[in-house]
């Protein structure tokens, strides 16, 4: 696909300026100098997120069926636990084990975003860092992203889970729903991974599909991409200008020698340790410090650096990466290694 795009961008630099173009049966549209083929306008990545039991897999399915009933019929998948037989008290029973679910929804969004649909994640997608790994994949994809947040206090939440027993549903036993609870990161809308945020009330204004965010996030998702509309934003151009390659060549390169920086302090400190767990190490002031739960080797650390730098998006295909500084890259390898390492 993107071979076929580069060589009709090569055309259409040439032959035309115009916002949209016929070449060889294929229409190719022009949003801000990109070229996006008209099959990725139907690619998305919807993240529901929300308190545990508030309502996210209502609104995924609510979300899903307004999507169904539009004339186009966009394919739509819901990845979601539940696709992979996952029981919620053992996948969230541990951090280990919410590691391992975190990675098989997130491979499964990479696998799932190759292919001509909206895929909606339908998990608690609590933490913050996360949102920002899966909107990653969506900028590689070159694909909208939004996130459709279940707002429901923890009160009613907790209710909701106990009425399930009664209904006969598998609710989340106490430990595992308070633990949720308190770990659990708002979206912010002024993140750009948390852009654009529909938000329901599912507590106050019930849910269905005519709910007011529902109805938002599906305008958004179906609208077309116009030279006008500045709202709709195809992450990721598949096409990247000389000025933005020459960007990402500059962030790649800090990304690289920032991560290997982190990577080397936590070597040394482990040895310093004699193989004991590190611990509170500081990289530098006004960074968050690095707390592992567990002595890594280097064939792992080099394993997670890999995957940190993919994720953050810097393939050379996929577009300029986000401004990124020295501290800023240490920053995010520092909370993604937490994540993957640490205790919480
Ligand atoms: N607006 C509502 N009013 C009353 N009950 C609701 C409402 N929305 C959902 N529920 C009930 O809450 C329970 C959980 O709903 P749902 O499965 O949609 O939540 P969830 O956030 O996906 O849960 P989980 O965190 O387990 O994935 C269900 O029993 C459902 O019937």
């Amino acid at each position: 696909m993107e071979i076929l795009i580069q060589s009709l961008w090569t055309d259409l630099e040439v032959k035309s300026q115009t916002f949209q173009e016929y070449l060889g049966g294929v229409t190719v549209i022009r949003s801000q100098g990109r070229i996006i083929h008209p099959k990725f306008l139907l690619m998305a990545l919807v993240v529901i997120c929300g308190q545990p039991c508030s309502g996210k897999s209502t609104a995924a399915s609510c979300l899903a069926e307004a999507l169904q009933n539009l004339e186009s019929k966009p394919a739509v998948r819901i990845v979601d636990e539940t696709s992979f037989h996952l029981d919620r008290n053992q996948s969230y029973a541990d951090m280990t084990a919410e590691k391992n679910l975190r990675g098989v929804l997130r491979s499964e969004v990479d696998r799932s975003l190759s292919k001509d649909a909206i895929i909606i994640v339908d998990s608690l997608n609590s933490i913050k860092g996360y949102r920002y790994e899966l909107w990653c994949l969506a900028r590689a994809a070159g694909i909208r992203n939004c996130v459709i947040y279940c707002d429901v206090e923890d009160s009613c939440c907790r209710r909701w889970n106990q009425d399930r027993n009664e209904k006969g549903e598998p609710a989340y036993n106490d430990k595992v729903f308070e633990d949720l609870v308190r770990r659990f990161e708002k979206p912010d809308r002024r993140n750009r991974w948390d852009s654009p945020l529909f938000e329901l009330l599912p507590a106050r204004d019930g849910l269905n599909k005519d709910s007011t965010a529902i109805v938002d996030a599906v305008s958004y998702l179906t609208k077309k991409v116009d030279s006008k509309t500045r709202d709709v934003k195809v992450l990721q151009p598949t096409i990247a200008t000389q000025s933005a390659r020459f960007s990402e060549a500059n962030s790649l390169y800090e990304m690289d020698r920032a991560t290997q920086e982190v990577t080397a302090a936590i070597v040394k400190a482990q040895s310093l340790a004699m193989g004991g767990t590190v611990n509170g190490l500081s990289l530098s002031p006004g960074l968050p410090t690095v707390n592992l739960s567990r002595s890594v080797g280097l064939p792992e650390l080099r394993r997670l650096r890999r995957t940190f730098i993919k994720l953050t998006g810097q393939s050379s295909l996929s577009g300029p990466p986000p401004p990124l500084d020295a501290d800023s890259a240490k920053r995010m390898f520092v909370d993604y290694l937490n994540r993957e390492l640490g205790n919480g």
